[in-house]
């Protein structure tokens, strides 16, 4: 089976949810909605639930990065909402539509790209590829030959425009697989990890393109990564999955005003040895960097910590040329509440 979905000829939207949905007049069902889903793989002492009892609601026009450790569950979730996946309970339905009662409709406007390059037809040269895609979309070639001469532009393929897919390197499969997703007409469009073998410049473009589209259109983006810069760059709103559940959901901004871990950073030219042990016999030092005969050294504690620290270094004499403090990341968020480990920033993936 390729990753791609995307049904063609059926474009009616329907005037209203079915059942269950909550719909006052004029009100838009979600883009997509999720409610109960639940997967488990294997059994007995084997048995793993991927994905337990999730619920959640995308509203048209979001972009939405779904975050989590190696096996939380995103790409079960993922696989689930478009059908490649039979849940064990839950319902999921898209622009209203069920996806188990009428699936041929409910992912008439759906794309993705699941596993990059794994998409393309290696045969066909790039710009076939694109136009095949358009084709199985339900869309004529002809009438986004203009997005697809853009992306290809913006990608920096259009010298490849003509070169069979299987004699590209692994990154320029990548972005032919992105293109074909950007340019299709689909109203909501799943990526996983989109931005791993890219290079820096392909994935600056890729938010750009993606943000543009939104915009342009109101797309709804799912977009599944490990790499944070992306996620913070590009996403309205969070979604972190631990052991098969959510475990945050809320904006970029809100996630990380919750994570206040009040951290200080300080900067003086008479932070010795000596002094540097008596801090961290106190206080949690989470980084200490020299240069030029100046000293920083980052310390984590609210701000009743941050008079001790204050005090302890007058006691010493020492002078602080620069005291900051320190705003969580995304990823600082995402480590508190997982448990795991830094990821890294470079949008390494676990595939
Ligand atoms: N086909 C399968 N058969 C058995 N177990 C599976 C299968 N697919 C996923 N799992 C298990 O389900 C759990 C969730 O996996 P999933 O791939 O959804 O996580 P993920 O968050 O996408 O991880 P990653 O970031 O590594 O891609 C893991 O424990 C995984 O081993």
């Amino acid at each position: 089976m390729t990753s791609r979905q995307g049904t063609a000829g059926v474009s009616a939207r329907p005037e209203t949810a079915s059942d269950g949905e909550e719909v006052r007049d004029g009100d838009a069902p979600a883009a997509i909605a999720v409610e109960g889903l639940t997967k488990r793989f294997g059994s007995g002492d084997d048995a793993v639930t991927a994905v337990d009892d999730v619920s959640v609601r995308i509203e048209p026009g979001s972009v939405v990065g779904l975050l989590g450790p190696n096996g939380a569950g995103k790409t079960t979730t993922i696989k689930s909402i478009l059908g490649m996946v039979v849940p064990d309970a839950g319902r999921v339905r898209i622009q209203g539509i069920d996806v188990a009662e009428d699936p041929r409709q409910a992912y008439a406007h759906v794309d993705a790209m699941l596993e990059g390059a794994r998409n393309d037809y290696w045969r066909l040269t790039v710009r076939e590829n694109l136009r095949y895609f358009a084709t199985i979309g339900g869309v004529a070639p002809d009438s986004v030959a203009d997005r697809h001469d853009r992306l290809l532009d913006q990608f920096d393929l259009a010298e490849k425009a003509d070169v069979p897919v299987r004699n590209l390197s692994r990154g320029m499969k990548q972005k032919v697989s992105l293109a074909s997703v950007l340019a299709s007409d689909a109203d909501v469009v799943f990526l996983d990890e989109p931005t791993l073998g890219l290079d820096v410049e392909s994935s600056l473009t890729l938010r750009r393109e993606l943000r543009r589209i939104v915009e342009e259109r109101g797309l709804t983006a799912v977009i599944s990564s490990h790499d944070m810069d992306v996620i913070e760059a590009v996403c309205d709103r969070v979604i972190i999955m631990n052991d098969g559940r959510i475990v945050a959901d809320d904006t970029v901004a809100n996630l990380r005003q919750g994570f206040e871990t009040s951290a200080f950073r300080l900067t003086s030219p008479d932070l010795d040895a000596d002094t540097l042990a008596a801090v961290r016999d106190r206080f949690d030092v989470t980084d200490v960097t020299s240069r030029d005969g100046t000293t920083t050294v980052e310390v984590a504690t609210d701000s009743d910590g941050f008079y001790e620290l204050a005090a302890l270094l007058r006691e010493r004499s020492v002078t602080l040329t620069s005291v900051a403090t320190v705003e969580p990341d995304l990823e600082d968020v995402f480590v508190e509440l997982t448990g795991e480990g830094k990821t890294g920033r470079t949008g390494g993936g676990s595939r």
